[in-house]
């Protein structure tokens, strides 16, 4: 199955667009809450100050609520929010009809920031720094620069790659926040009060349950959510029980930890064509015909947050936990070297 086909992806789909299951509010949102405490005292001091928001950077795996919290910010701090994206920006003059239609304060998103393109990036500097835009008019000996000034906005930049931020763009950012996976008790809550706005009946457990499955990730609640509540209106469930649940997820191909076919294809791979590895992303990329992208955005940072494997230098090695999850002895051979490198670090 390709990644675009995957039910688990944490990658946006249409049915994302659909607004019900987002929270509006700091309080609404569920889970990061060393992130949303910070936010919380920097926005009520500058709104306090009638100041601009310094500008902050959400730097995560797909899926976490980069967005929903940009958006978030700009309503608490009772400013515009203007939405653009990396790739979108083609040139500096798009970028600066962009700041140049700002408002004081307002709110400027900019996902997926590491995809600027580099010319674009360096118009971003100065309005960043100094609320100014330089501007060549004009080619060869006639050329002229020109500043002009912009209002005090606020830039909130989301990004899956941090690594492939330049470092003068990411020291711009006053206010870096990083996003982890969400706890299963935290995914439950989100389940459970998703399921209240669908008017769907459901068990606590049938909500760890699908918790449990998600991957971490909100995204994936929401989506499995949907699914399970189509499971159980043609099974005719009045309530979502974990026998409901583990049914559907289970016929959805999501196994008990939330990983699904791709993930488990990506294991498989490296067990078996790799002998557990060590193999470097662009063989892994070439030998499952998908993105390498993807699979450092999406397969990856889970695999590595659950311990499933590690990245050395020499590429992707598989842990003595993924073996065991995918039923595969763990050849003798890798065990010894895992033994050894363990101990190693004892010492
Ligand atoms: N803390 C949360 N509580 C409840 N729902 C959440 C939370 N975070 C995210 N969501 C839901 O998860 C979905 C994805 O969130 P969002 O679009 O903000 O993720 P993202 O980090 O911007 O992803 P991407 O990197 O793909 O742009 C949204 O539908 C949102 O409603
Ligand atoms: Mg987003």
């Amino acid at each position: 199955m390709s990644e675009a086909g995957r039910l688990i992806s944490a990658a946006r789909r249409g049915e994302d667009i659909d607004t019900t299951l987002r929270p509006q509010t700091l309080d609404e949102f569920v889970g990061q809450q060393a992130a949303r405490a910070n936010l919380k005292v920097f926005i009520e001091a500058a709104r306090s100050r009638g100041e601009a928001l310094d500008h902050v950077l959400f730097v995560g795996p797909p899926g976490l609520g980069k967005t929903t919290l940009a958006q978030i910010m700009a309503r608490e701090l009772g400013v515009n929010f203007r939405s653009t994206s990396g790739p979108v920006i083609a040139k500096a003059g798009d970028l600066a009809a962009l700041l140049t239609n700002l408002e004081e304060r307002d709110v400027l998103f900019i996902d997926e920031i590491h995809r600027l393109n580099p010319a674009v990036e360096e118009i971003l500097y100065p309005a960043m720094e100094d609320y100014q835009l330089d501007l060549i008019i004009g080619e060869g000996p006639a050329a002229r620069s020109v500043k002009i000034d912009l209002a005090k906005f606020t830039l909130v930049a989301a990004t899956t790659r941090l690594g492939l931020l330049t470092t003068p763009l990411r020291d711009r950012f006053g206010i870096p926040v990083r996003l982890d996976f969400y706890t299963v008790d935290e995914l439950k809550l989100i389940v459970t009060r998703g399921a209240r706005l669908l008017g769907l009946p459901m068990d606590d457990e049938g909500a760890e349950e699908i918790a449990r499955r998600s991957r971490g990730t909100p995204r994936i609640a929401g989506r499995l959510l949907r699914r399970v509540r189509d499971f159980a209106t043609v099974a005719g469930a009045e309530r979502v029980t974990r026998k409901v649940a583990d049914e559907a997820l289970t016929r959805l191909d999501v196994d008990e930890l939330g990983l699904d076919q791709l993930d488990r294809r990506y294991l498989h791979m490296i067990a078996e064509n790799f002998g557990g590895g060590p193999v470097g992303i662009e063989t892994i990329a070439a030998a499952l015909s998908e993105p390498r992208d993807a699979i450092e955005d999406i397969i990856e940072p889970y695999q590595i947050q659950q311990g499933f494997i590690q990245r050395t230098p020499r590429g992707r090695v598989l842990t003595a936990k993924a073996w065991k999850h995918i039923g595969l002895p763990m050849p003798k051979s890798v065990a010894d070297t895992q033994i050894s490198l363990f101990q190693d670090d004892e010492d």
